[in-house]
């Protein structure tokens, strides 16, 4: 099923300077000579379509810097009317938004502690009302594909119409190298269920860290999203929130020559018949799994069958570890991943369990 959103082609509000599409500039406005400095030198690049600032910051903890405030929102002003570069700022309630479109900010940006708030998000998506700006919406905090769904129902409802969604990563308790785990399969289902809504990623934030930022950046121009938001201070190293994964611009230009953008069409007519004749391939495999796995189902409904009326539980333990065993390793040695193996045998083993539990609430006799 599609999501039914009501949503402008990116390149209909968004001049792009430069493929991919670069929203950059500091985590945090600063000062104006920080921030008018940041923007000339990205500028300078001509790689970047979209001057991005904080002007509200949502700290976890109080004490720290919060933010400069409205008077931010001058200096961008500013900056803008110097470089040229439309501007971008998070808002994460009305007033924010009203400040903002006051100031003439070009495109707004919904956090992802915003986003896991549905009251938050209808408030902002109230105050847009009748209001014809852009709106990008970060994914929420935790791993929940709904919530973030539900942010671009609740934007789009309120007549915004050039949307895009923001893969920021997520908060996770597993110990990782990444600041928030990227689960690119949350932005893949995403980008499944609304294909015309554009996904721009944010390595910053995935990653924490500058080291990580290129890999990530590569990763989401190879899943199709439509372009990138990193975070640039001019001088990192005395920047006044996330110190360690902003770039100076300098670094953030080298680091866009030395992307690949791959298409997702495919103009080559030789390299086209290849991918045809190899999709065949797949899918002549695809249909094989599928009618092996009823049949497999098939046989699991007799067993279902057999346990009811011999009062055999359901669930066998000692069965499904030497099949989790027997089955890891031969994948294994086929070259799959344990992972692989492992998830996709849970995957089939819930499904066994659902259908011999329906079969055990059915009174009918087995046939023999
Ligand atoms: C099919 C059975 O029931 C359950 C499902 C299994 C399976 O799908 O292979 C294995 C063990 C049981 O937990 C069985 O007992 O063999």
């Amino acid at each position: 099923m599609k999501l039914d959103l009501k949503i402008q082609p990116l390149n209909s509000w968004m001049k792009i300077n430069h493929e991919p599409l670069l929203i950059a500039g500091p985590c945090s406005a600063e000062t104006e000579e920080q921030l008018l400095a940041t923007a000339h030198l990205l500028a300078k690049t001509g790689k970047v379509s979209v001057l991005r600032a904080g002007i509200w910051k949502p700290r976890t903890r109080p004490g720290e810097f919060e933010g400069i405030g409205s008077i931010g929102l001058e200096w961008l002003k500013r900056a803008k009317a110097e470089t040229g570069l439309p501007t971008a700022v998070e808002v994460a309630n009305a007033k924010h938004v009203e400040e903002a479109l006051n100031a003439g900010v070009d495109i707004l940006w919904i956090g992802a502690r915003s986003t896991v708030n549905p009251f938050t998000v209808q408030e902002i998506a109230d105050a847009l009302k009748g209001v014809d700006v852009p709106v990008m919406v970060k994914n929420p905090v935790n791993p929940d594909l709904s919530l973030w769904i539900g942010a671009l129902e609740r934007i789009n409802a309120a007549g915004i119409t050039k949307l895009a969604a923001i893969h920021r990563g997520f908060s996770s308790f597993e110990k990782s190298a990444f600041r928030n785990e990227p689960h690119w399969d949350l932005a893949i289902s995403l980008k499944t269920l609304a294909p015309e809504l554009p996904m721009i990623n944010d390595p910053s934030h995935i990653c924490g860290n500058r080291e990580l930022i290129p890999y990530i950046a590569q990763k989401a121009l190879d899943m199709d999203m439509q372009g990138l938001m990193i975070e640039s201070h001019i001088d990192p190293s005395v920047a006044w929130t996330d110190a360690k994964q902003q770039l100076t611009p300098s670094a953030l230009s080298e680091l866009m020559d030395h992307l690949t953008q791959r298409k997702p069409e495919v103009k080559n007519a030789e390299v086209k018949d290849k991918m045809a004749e190899l999709r065949k391939e797949i899918d002549k495999i695809d249909d094989q799994i599928i009618s092996k796995m009823a049949e497999r189902m098939a046989v699991v409904e007799k067993i279902g069958a057999y346990k009811r009326d011999n009062n055999v539980t359901i669930l066998q333990v000692t069965r499904w570890d030497e099949i989790l065993h027997k089955r890891t390793s031969y994948a294994k040695a086929l070259k799959l991943s344990t992972d692989f193996t492992e998830k996709l045998l849970e995957l089939m083993h819930h499904e066994s369990i659902r259908k011999q539990t329906e079969i055990m609430n059915n009174s009918t006799v087995a046939e023999a």
